[in-house]
C-alpha cells in the first residue's frame, strides 16, 4: 500500500512488483484521499444515473472505469508527461448521491467537488449521468467565475425538460448557462451528431453560446484541425472539460445509455484532447459509461485512457514555466 511521503508525490502500486489484477480497485491504482496529506488531482466517483432518458447503468460507471485503469502505466509518451510523479493524484471514492432526489444529488456532488477546491484539489469526476455536469459547474464558477465549457458528445444537452423536469442527462448545459455558470463567448460541442428533435434544438443550443463541430467536421478537417478550432474559440481562461463518452462510435464505446451511430473513434478523441495542451482546464468530467452494455471492458478502458490523458494535461499545467 502508498504511505505518507514527503518525497514527492505517492504514485500508483508498481506494477512490477504486485499484480495489477489483485488489490484494491483506486483509479489507477492510485492512493487514496485519505493517504496523501495533500492532492493536487483527485478523481471522484460520482454513482449517479438518475436523470437519464434511456438505457439505465452509468451508477455503475466508477466502478467500472476504476477496475478498466488497471492497465495504465505511469509514462505517457504522446504528451512526455508523467501525470502521477508530477503532480499528487487521488481517488476521492465515491459521492453519496441520493437516487430518488436528483436535486439533492446535484448539491452533494455540488458540496464533494467544493470542499476538494476548496483544498486546493483540481477534480475529475467519473460519472455517472450527464447530469452531474451541471454540479461540477456550479462548483467550479463559484471559485473561478463564468467557465469555458468544452463539452464532447454526440448529444447537444442544451434541451429545455423532460416530462417537465429539469435535471436530466439531457438538459445540464441548459441549467448553467440559464445561471450564469458559463462564458457563452467561448463554449463549443465537439462530436454532434445523429436526429434531434427539430431544427430549433441548433439554433437555441447557438444562442445559449455553444460553437459545435460535429463528428462530420471531425472526419472531414481532421482532429488535430478541430483541436485548432476549438482553442481559437475556447481561447485563454478557465475551461472545464466534459467528455460523455457517446462521443466516441458504439463501436468504441458500447456500454453506454444513449449510443449514436457515426461517432470518433478513440484515437480521434485522444488526438483533439491532446490538442488542448497548455489550456487552463480547472475541472473535468468523464460521463456516461453504462457497464451492463460494455464488452470486454471495451468503454471502461477507453473512459480510463480519457481520465489518464487529462490527468497528462493538468500535469503539463503543473509545471513550473507553464504559467500555469
Ligand atoms: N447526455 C446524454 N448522453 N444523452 C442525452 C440524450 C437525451 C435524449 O434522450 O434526448
Ligand atoms: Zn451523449
Ligand atoms: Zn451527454
Amino acid at each position: 500500500m502508498p504511505e505518507h511521503t514527503d518525497d514527492g508525490p505517492i504514485g500508483p502500486v508498481d506494477a512490477s512488483l504486485v499484480p495489477r489484477y489483485g488489490g484494491e480497485s483506486t483509479f489507477a491504482r492510485l492512493p487514496r484521499l485519505d493517504q496523501v496529506s495533500h492532492a493536487d488531482v483527485a478523481l471522484l466517483g460520482v454513482p449517479f444515473d438518475s436523470g437519464v432518458s434511456y438505457r439505465p447503468g452509468a451508477r455503475f460507471g466508477p466502478g467500472h472505469i476504476r477496475q478498466s485503469s488497471r492497465l495504465l502505466r505511469p509514462f505517457d509518451p504522446a504528451l512526455r508527461a508523467e501525470p502521477f510523479a508530477e503532480q499528487q493524484v487521488v481517488d476521492a471514492g465515491d459521492v453519496v448521491c441520493n437516487p430518488f432526489d436528483i436535486k439533492a444529488a446535484i448539491e452533494a456532488i455540488d458540496l464533494a467537488a467544493s470542499d476538494l477546491l476548496g483544498r486546493g484539489t483540481k477534480v475529475v469526476a467519473l460519472g455517472g449521468d450527464h447530469t452531474i455536469a451541471l454540479a461540477m459547474l456550479r462548483a467550479l464558477a463559484r471559485r473561478h467565475g463564468p467557465v469555458a465549457v468544452l463539452h464532447f458528445d454526440a448529444h447537444l444537452d442544451t434541451w429545455e425538460t423532460y416530462f417537465g423536469e429539469p435535471y436530466t442527462h439531457g438538459t445540464p448545459f441548459r441549467r448553467a448557462a440559464e445561471e450564469g455558470l458559463l462564458d457563452e463567448r467561448r463554449c463549443a460541442h465537439v462530436g454532434i451528431r445523429g436526429p434531434l428533435y427539430s431544427s430549433l434544438d441548433l439554433q437555441q443550443d447557438e444562442q445559449l453560446g455553444f460553437q459545435v463541430f460535429t463528428a462530420d467536421d471531425v472526419e472531414g478537417r481532421g482532429a488535430a484541425d478541430v483541436a485548432r478550432g476549438v482553442r481559437a474559440r475556447l481561447g485563454d481562461g478557465p475551461v472545464y472539460v466534459s467528455i460523455d463518452i457517446d462521443v466516441l462510435d458504439p463501436a468504441h464505446a458500447p456500454g453506454t445509455g444513449t449510443p449514436e451511430v457515426g461517432g470518433l473513434s478513440s484515437r480521434e478523441l485522444l488526438v483533439i484532447l491532446r490538442g488542448l495542451a497548455g489550456m487552463e482546464i480547472v475541472g473535468a468530467d468523464v460521463v456516461e459509461v453504462s457497464p451492463s452494455y460494455d464488452h470486454a471492458e471495451i468503454t471502461g478502458i477507453a473512459a480510463a485512457n480519457v481520465a489518464y490523458t487529462l490527468l497528462s494535461l493538468l500535469a503539463l499545467n503543473s509545471r513550473p514555466d507553464s504559467g500555469g
